[in-house]
């Protein structure tokens, strides 16, 4: 497979239901930032869209359907914005939900000192520049700059660069998101392997959907697809999902939509369905 820029939900819907339709159990993988909760200036008062919360309750009745929240954020802080779901993953991986006990990757918990001190570096570093602030999480940092004017935005990456790099001696490394850098420990493990691990809490035939909106979510369409669903959430870039959807407004139809297409409700009607969807995501 290719990366490409994944097709309209609504031209893969033959394809996506015919996999759910044909699945006994699904696990539902769901970005948190960009997905669940649209894009705010200020990443303290992002929140799932009411829709999004009545669909997660609703599939949380559904013994077919787990669902699995799997976020940049730091777990707890993942969990306090949204509670339903059976699984959780934060700090891109690193740390998961399941089972009733939470795991950290080993190395990235022995490195969560050096990433305190990049933090606390960056967080001085920045204090003069206006709207440019350090999101602390633990186990990894992200350096925020959404408001920031836009002529400092290649000085502030140059300045995280080379502070990760100085005080990080190798063992971190940064990545960007959405107007964040992010601060990580350079291992070998992402948002994929989190869903690799995630699907052992899962029956095993279960359908695996991941619907996610950035860069750290890539690497979970990689390992679902084929044989599962990748819908990116935005605009027609290239990705390793193969179908997208335009918005968290959009997410939350999907869930709805799942929720009455997966297993128990496989003979509803094919029309009826992709009305319900066209209508929801309109
Ligand atoms: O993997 P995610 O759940 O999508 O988390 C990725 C990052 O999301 C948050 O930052 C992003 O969303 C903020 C609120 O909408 C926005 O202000 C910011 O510009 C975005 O980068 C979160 O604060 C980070 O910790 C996550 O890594």
């Amino acid at each position: 497979m290719l990366k490409d820029i994944p097709s309209p939900v609504d031209e893969q819907l033959p394809r996506i239901r015919s996999a759910v339709r044909e699945a006994n159990n699904i696990l539902l993988c769901l970005d948190f930032d960009g997905t669940l909760a649209p894009i705010v200036d200020d990443p303290a008062k992002a929140t799932p869209t009411d829709a999004v919360v009545d669909a997660l309750e609703d599939l949380s009745s559904n013994p077919t359907i787990r669902t699995a929240v799997v976020s940049g954020r730091s777990l707890t802080d993942v969990r306090s914005r949204v509670d339903s779901p059976n699984l959780f993953a934060g700090n891109h991986g690193l740390e998961i939900q399941r089972n009733g006990s939470i795991s950290v990757h080993p190395i990235a918990q022995k490195r969560a000192t050096l990433v305190d001190t990049v933090c606390s570096q960056l967080a001085k570093t920045f204090e003069p520049v206006p709207h440019c602030w350090v999101e602390n999480k633990r186990l990894t940092g992200s350096v925020h700059f959404r408001l920031a004017s836009t002529h400092r935005l290649e000085t502030i990456k140059n300045v995280a660069k080379s502070v990760i790099k100085r005080i990080g001696q190798g063992l971190l490394e940064h990545s960007y998101g959405k107007r964040v850098i992010e601060i990580s420990p350079r291992i070998p493990w992402g948002k994929g392997n989190a869903v690799e691990l995630l699907e052992l809490s899962a029956p095993t035939d279960s359908l695996v959907v991941y619907l996610g909106d950035d860069t750290t979510d890539e690497s979970a369409f990689e390992v679902v697809e084929p044989d599962g669903i990748g819908i990116r959430v935005g605009g027609p870039s290239t990705s390793w999902a193969s179908a997208r959807v335009r918005s968290p407004a959009a997410v939350a139809s999907f869930l709805h939509w799942i929720g009455t297409a997966g297993p128990p409700h496989a003979t509803e009607t094919p029309a009826k369905l992709e009305e319900t969807l066209s209508q929801r995501s309109a």
